[in-house]
């Protein structure tokens, strides 16, 4: 159950003034596996903590200093112990736990994000020219590396893993033969569609090592024979035929809203009549003035992902799905985890 913290606006403002070393007070917190060893050994004072990191207890001090005035951490009875949004979300088998998110802001995020006014200057991805590899976005860069790229992929399974749940509860899918995944990365949405509609066949559609990560994954000999991959390049290739449905989930916030029509063009050139195309996202509010996530993810797509995305509105998702040609649209606004979707039917 989230709880609120007692913040007043001038230490909300300190908190973004030192975000650098706030964030690093946390993740450090996490390498040194300080919320686990407070959580397991019910508190520890400095030198008790101290022992248990390894370090001397001046560092040890800093470090509790920090996180205590956080509100990550607090004392009790002389000994200091997790706050309970650590319980929740800092812990391994917490209720949700933030490490993947942690992990890519930290290998791959942060350090692109000092070219963000750059980027704004030049409308463009000028972050990109702190990651080795070929290409002009972060997805194409990440199939030379593939200790970064199993980081992006670690983030991407576990945050859109939540939202698919959501989406297999919301939308019936039965009366789909066959559907495309459009850039369906390591084929964990394709692997549980397959595994809920026992008839269902599903083709990934992505660059060709990410396939390759896909493939590698299904164990279940059923869902194998069902799962198919299709390695290619969205944006010059031309999609698999023989599909009734294509879903278009968390690409949307990638490209330009001039690219995505022209890509759901593309879609609705791909299928038959009465078709259907799923463009689910997450999504800003249509006044452009959150949700905070949304918010602080979007600089991200400019300075780094592909220089041309955001974080999109619902009503920016139904305007393509339209002007790419599709005759019926629906959109389904306020789903959980700040998404939409938006189907579009041939
Ligand atoms: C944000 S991830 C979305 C993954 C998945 N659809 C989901 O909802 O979890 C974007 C995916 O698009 C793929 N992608 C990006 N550019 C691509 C391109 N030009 N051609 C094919 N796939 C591409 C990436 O490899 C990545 O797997």
């Amino acid at each position: 159950m989230a709880t609120s913290v007692p913040i007043s606006d001038a230490d909300y403002l300190r908190i973004l003034i030192h975000g650098h070393t706030a964030f690093e007070l946390l993740r450090t917190g996490l390498e040194f596996d300080l919320f686990q060893k407070l959580e397991d050994s019910g508190g520890l004072d400095v030198t008790e903590t101290a022992a248990a990191l390894g370090v001397e207890e001046y560092p040890a001090r800093v470090l509790l200093l920090g996180l205590a005035s956080l509100l990550l951490i607090e004392k009790k009875d002389g000994k200091f112990v997790n706050a309970p949004i650590v319980r929740r979300k800092l812990l391994k088998d917490g209720e949700r736990f933030l490490g993947p998110l942690i992990d890519i802001q930290d290998k791959i995020i942060n350090k692109t994000l000092v070219d963000f006014a750059e980027s704004m200057r030049q409308s463009t991805n000028v972050g990109l020219r702190h990651l080795e590899g070929p290409g002009d976005t972060l997805y194409s860069k990440l199939t030379a590396t593939p200790d970064l790229q199993k980081v992006f992929y670690d983030n991407m399974g576990d945050a859109s893993n939540r939202a698919f749940e959501q989406f297999l509860e919301y939308y019936d899918f039965s009366g789909i033969k066959h559907a495309i995944d459009i850039g369906g990365g390591d084929g964990t949405n394709s692997v549980k569609l397959a595994e809920r509609y026992p008839e269902l066949e599903m083709t990934v559609f992505d660059q060709e090592s990410v396939t390759r990560l896909a493939a590698d994954k299904i164990e279940d000999p059923s869902v194998r024979k069902r799962v198919h991959f299709h390695p290619g390049d969205m944006l010059t290739d031309r999609l698999p035929e023989g599909a009734d449905a294509i879903l278009y989930f968390h690409i949307y916030e990638i490209w330009s809203l001039e690219r995505n029509t022209e890509m759901l063009r593309k879609c609705y050139d791909a299928l038959p009549e009465g078709g259907t195309v799923l463009v689910y996202n997450f999504v800003s509010n249509d006044e452009g003035t959150g949700s905070l996530s949304g918010g602080l993810v979007s600089p991200y797509f400019l300075a780094l992902a592909s220089g041309e995305g955001m974080t999109w509105s619902a009503a920016d998702m139904e305007k393509s799905v339209r002007d790419a040609g599709f005759s019926r649209v629906e959109r389904f606004a306020d789903l959980g985890f700040s998404h939409a979707l938006v189907v579009g039917h041939k």
